[in-house]
């Protein structure tokens, strides 16, 4: 470990509580390092501000920074295995640090070194591991983080794009301020007003009208997608905004747009903190700040110069033409060798080794060191007086910032947007529809009154209800992850209720599923010659009809049940296939065992197949050839009888159905909000997040 006392001081700390000093103060040693990088490469050699945010951004001395984001101690283990082989594992030790408004800094440490895990405790997402223990705190602005003004200080941008890939970049961003945007202070026209301000400061103006696409679908780039993600984040004008890799497979020049936009925004004043992979220089470069961690402890925060300072003097320096970032990642990964400096300068002890001993050891004196004189800079975030940016003390705002109609209309507005551009669901729906009923009404053309109708007619009004539902079942549970993952990233967010959400759901999948499945069981029931009345072809179409429902709100149940999609879509057919052999159709009632007769009170299947078969049946008359010897069914009362079909009337099987259905919404409703539950954890007390 370095001898302090023996090294110029590279310390970004100073006696006035100001970064700055520290900054300008870099020795000589970074300057070198830029001469050096310049003659190597000209994409260095033309930027005016070399160390872009780190170098020039930092206030000038004796200027003050307006504290943000504080933290400070951190401690987090989990609870690994079970019974004698239970472990406890430390994900973050000691861990502390800042992030200022006006800042932008990066979070960068090897792979499983602890940046998730720090993130994950810095924006209350802790809730989501098992067993965990979590000790430290972490203060915004001087203060606890209390959820109301939690979300609405705070944007947060997730890895993946979680957006609907039809909507355009205009749309996507209107609907977050209209949701978010709170409506006692903004008109409609304000949020439509701030979000065109965001479209046009993120530089995605010329794109506005472009569907926001994915990977499957044409829409626009990928570094135009993460902007939007993260217009949707800022157009509440957020105070803090966390974002987790946002360069992640992008190409190097969306990758600088994204950052020089972050930039930009940190300019007016926001707090950003990002995980970040191995960026370029030009784009490392960017950053007011660095937190480098290794092993769930902090190695390094300050600026990029303080950083390039503080690794020379530990006997690590730069090499010549190598990024710095790559540098320090790879300084803090154990068995990886460190590049041979050229120059001669740096102590030649710590270089190109391949022993994953003394990497280690490496790693554990790069650790002590900090350790080490860690506690001074940490003291920078403390600051709170003389403050540049106004900090406002953020109220509690519980609640949600439109009324429930508000938020419905825009709900079904944005649903309805995307389901019919997409046309994906519908499309299927419909071709589904025509495809089975133009097979199964010439397969069941026509239906006589002979005995071996009987058979036929049965068959096919068993069969029209289930496949009404499975034909529903797949297409809508596999949109569902993306509506859920949506919806969960918008809960956190605060920006509307779960039940707004659901009845939405229901207003639009309803009758989507309605419209292209109807053409099926009417073209059947004319083609088929089901009985040709008008009383009996609208019951039999009202029936029909709650099982496509039915198939909704199963299809939301059983799709909220797990945000796996391979786990639902192992669950769905099973259920449906309980409900049809349950039905009292394929097995009669008397030969199911006692213990799985509940099944068959609970199974749609057999209320429809029981309502349908009334209709058909009752009043029917058939042929019995005389060959038959009177073993056959004369009348469709017959029929009705060996299948046990007269315990309810007809209204009585349409009320369970509804009845089913009511169920399957409510328990639908419940398991999406279990299953899209924020879980922010935002108090710390205790060694437990609260
Ligand atoms: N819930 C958990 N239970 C047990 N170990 C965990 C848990 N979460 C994380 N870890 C471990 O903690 C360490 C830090 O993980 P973390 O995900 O924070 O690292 P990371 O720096 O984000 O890694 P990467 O860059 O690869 O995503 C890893 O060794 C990881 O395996």
């Amino acid at each position: 470990m370095p001898d302090r006392k023996e090294r110029p001081n590279p310390s970004p700390t100073n006696t006035n509580n100001s970064p700055t000093t520290s900054t300008t103060a870099v020795s000589k040693r970074s300057e070198g390092y830029k001469s050096q990088t310049d003659s190597r490469s000209s994409s260095h050699s033309h930027d005016s501000d070399h160390y872009g945010g780190a170098g020039h951004r930092n206030p000038a001395p004796g200027s003050h920074v307006t504290p943000g984001l504080q933290w400070d101690n951190l401690d987090l283990t989990v609870q690994t295995g079970k019974g004698k082989k239970k472990n406890e594992k430390v994900l973050l030790r000691k861990v502390s640090g800042y992030c200022h408004r006006g800042e932008m800094t990066a979070i960068l440490g090897p792979s499983g070194s602890g940046k998730t895990s720090l993130t994950s405790v810095l924006t209350g997402r802790v809730g989501g591991m098992k067993n965990y223990k979590l000790t430290g705190s972490v203060t915004f602005q001087g203060d606890e983080r209390r959820e109301g003004s939690w979300k609405s200080t705070t944007g947060y941008v997730e890895q993946n794009d979680l957006l609907y890939d039809s909507l355009t970049v205009e749309e996507t961003i209107i609907f977050s301020a209209m949701m978010r945007l709170p409506a006692k202070t903004y008109s409609r026209k304000q949020k439509i007003e701030r979000a065109r301000e965001v479209i046009d400061m993120l530089g995605l103006t010329k794109v506005k009208d472009t569907w926001v696409g994915s990977d499957s679908k044409r829409g626009v780039s990928g570094g135009e997608r993460k902007r939007t993600s993260v217009g949707v984040e800022l157009v509440t004008a957020p105070k803090l905004l966390f974002l987790d890799e946002p360069t992640s497979g992008l190409d190097s020049q969306s990758a600088y747009t994204v950052i020089s936009n972050l930039r930009d925004i940190a300019g007016t004043g926001v707090a950003v903190l990002c995980t970040i992979h191995q960026p370029s220089w030009d784009l490392f470069k960017k950053f007011d700040r660095i937190y480098l961690i290794a092993e769930g402890e902090c190695a390094f925060h300050g600026t990029i110069p303080e950083a390039i300072d503080w690794f020379t003097d530990l006997g690590y320096p730069v090499p010549k033409g190598q990024n710095a970032a790559d540098h320090f990642i790879t300084l803090l990964t154990p068995g990886m060798p460190v590049r041979e400096d050229d120059s001669g300068n740096s102590s030649s002890e710590s270089l190109t080794s391949n022993n994953d001993e003394k990497d280690s050891s490496r790693v554990q004196k790069i650790l002590a060191a900090w350790r080490e004189r860690g506690h001074e800079v940490q003291d920078l975030g403390k600051v709170k007086t003389n403050v540049s940016i106004p900090a406002t003390k953020e109220e509690d705002k519980p609640g949600f910032s439109s009324p429930y109609w508000e938020e419905l209309y825009w709900l079904l507005r944005r649903g309805y947007t995307q389901s019919v551009r997409d046309k994906t669901f519908i499309i299927t729906g419909l071709f589904q529809s025509i495809f089975m009923g133009l097979i199964l009404s010439f397969a069941f053309y026509r239906l006589g009154t002979d005995q071996k109708d009987v058979i036929s007619r049965l068959g096919l009004l068993f069969f029209i209800p289930i496949n009404n539902t499975f034909s529903i079942l797949f297409p809508l549970i596999s949109l569902l992850p993306l509506q859920n993952g949506i919806l969960v990233r918008e809960r956190r967010a605060g920006s509307y209720r779960v039940s707004s959400f659901f009845i939405s759901r229901l207003l639009i999948d309803i009758p989507i599923s309605i419209l292209t499945r109807v053409v099926f069981y009417v073209m059947i029931y004319w083609i088929s010659a089901f009985k040709p009345t008008a009383s009996a072809f609208w019951l039999n179409f009202t029936i029909n009809t709650l099982t496509v429902v039915f198939g909704v709100t199963m299809s939301l149940f059983i799709g909220s049940c797990s945000q796996n999609l391979q786990i639902v879509q192992a669950i769905a057919p099973a259920m449906n296939v309980v409900f049809i052999i349950f039905s009292g159709f394929l097995l009669p009632l008397s030969n199911i065992p006692p213990w799985f007769i509940w099944i068959r009170w609970i199974s749609y299947a057999g209320y429809v197949f029981n309502g349908l078969a009334l209709l058909e049946f009752k009043g029917r008359k058939f042929n019995c050839p005389p060959s038959s010897k009177g073993n056959c069914y004369r009348t469709g009362e017959d029929v009705i009888r060996q299948y046990d079909l007269d315990r309810f009337s007809v209204g009585a099987n349409i009320g369970f159905t509804c009845l089913l259905i009511c169920v399957s919404a409510v328990m639908a409703y419940f398991a999406l909000r279990r299953l899209t539950r924020p879980n922010l954890k935002l108090r710390i007390k205790e060694g437990k997040a609260e």
